[in-house]
């Protein structure tokens, strides 16, 4: 039976680490760490994800600001709050929630976010750092982050001679989340839908990490006995036995079969969703520590 990780702790150590950094800096320098968030539109589900990132950065004891703009936002009105905000000494850390609702385009809004306030670690300059490697001046998408605390709290820091398999190429998770493997020094394969014989690919793997978004996919035949699995997909699934119209949350790994293989495995939800946010807190403390010319903690 797999160790299951329990995301809301772990999450729940990096924001203690998050916030002892946070009221050091306060102390020292008197510099309060900023966050912004940007939201536009009404979407319900966008909404739940900015509040609950909101009313963490207050516990972590952040100056917390969220600005919620109407879906009829144009592009020109988005890029000026983005440079207002850019231009903010109180501000560290600039969020836009993604998706940004039709016809506002995210791209041109993430690149012109100075990459030092780019607590998303999306633009171009972060992900450059990461592909090089300079972990010590760039921002580390989130998600990707926060699966690899997984890994570092069960594997150390050397992976040399671990073979990860990552499923999924995109640029918010799956392509970072290799180069943090690689940098570790993991043998690493990316995997993705064009993949031949993707369970065959998959059984190799030391450490499995699932980020394709169709729920349930990856099965117990899959996965080496004893593997690490962690499990990205956030899928929305049908629950009748709840009740007429209820859903329920499941990742893109089938848990209770996968449980009887993976040495460890993480929880959908309570794995690496709170990770997120918690990553998130750590980005912008890091980018408030260095703005005031500090060593930020390391996570
Ligand atoms: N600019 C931007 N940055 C993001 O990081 C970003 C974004 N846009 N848009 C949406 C996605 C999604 N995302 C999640 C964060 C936390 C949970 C989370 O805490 N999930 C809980 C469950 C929550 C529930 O019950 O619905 C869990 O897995 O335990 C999930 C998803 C961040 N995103």
């Amino acid at each position: 039976m797999a160790q299951v990780i329990d995301g809301r702790q772990v999450a729940a150590s990096i924001t203690g680490t998050v916030k002892a950094a946070a009221a050091a800096l306060e102390a020292e320098t008197g510099v309060k760490t900023g966050l912004a968030v940007v939201i536009v539109g009404d979407d319900p589900a966008s909404h739940a994800y900015v509040g609950a990132k909101g009313r963490m950065a207050k516990e972590c004891g952040f100056n917390s600001v969220q600005h919620t703009l109407p879906a009829t936002t144009t592009q020109a009105d988005l890029a000026a709050l983005v440079a207002a905000l850019n231009a903010d000494p109180s501000i560290h850390g600039i969020l836009v929630q993604l998706p940004l609702p039709k016809p506002l385009a995210s791209d041109p809004i993430i690149q012109s976010i100075l990459p030092d306030k780019d607590v998303d670690g999306l633009h171009v300059v972060n992900a450059g750092k990461l592909a090089t490697g300079d972990l010590a001046t760039g921002l580390v998408s989130c998600t990707p982050a926060g699966a690899m605390v997984f890994v570092r709290r069960t594997h150390g820091d050397d992976l040399s001679g671990l073979s990860a398999v990552v499923i999924g190429r995109s640029n918010l998770f799956g392509k970072p989340m290799a180069q943090l493997l690689l940098n570790a020094n993991a043998t690493v394969t990316i995997a993705h839908s064009r993949t031949a014989d993707l369970p065959e690919v998959c059984r190799r793997a030391d450490i499995l990490v699932a980020a394709v978004g169709r729920p349930e996919m990856v099965r117990a035949g899959w996965i080496k006995p004893g593997a690490t699995v962690i499990d990205v997909g956030i899928n929305r699934v049908p629950a009748p036995e709840k009740g007429e119209g209820k859903t329920r949350l499941v990742g893109d790994v089938a848990f209770a079969e996968a449980a009887d293989v993976a040495g460890v495995l993480t929880p959908v939800p309570g794995g690496v969703g709170p990770m997120t946010i918690a990553m998130l807190m750590a980005n912008t403390v890091i980018a408030a520590h260095r703005a005031a010319g500090r060593v930020p903690p390391a996570f």
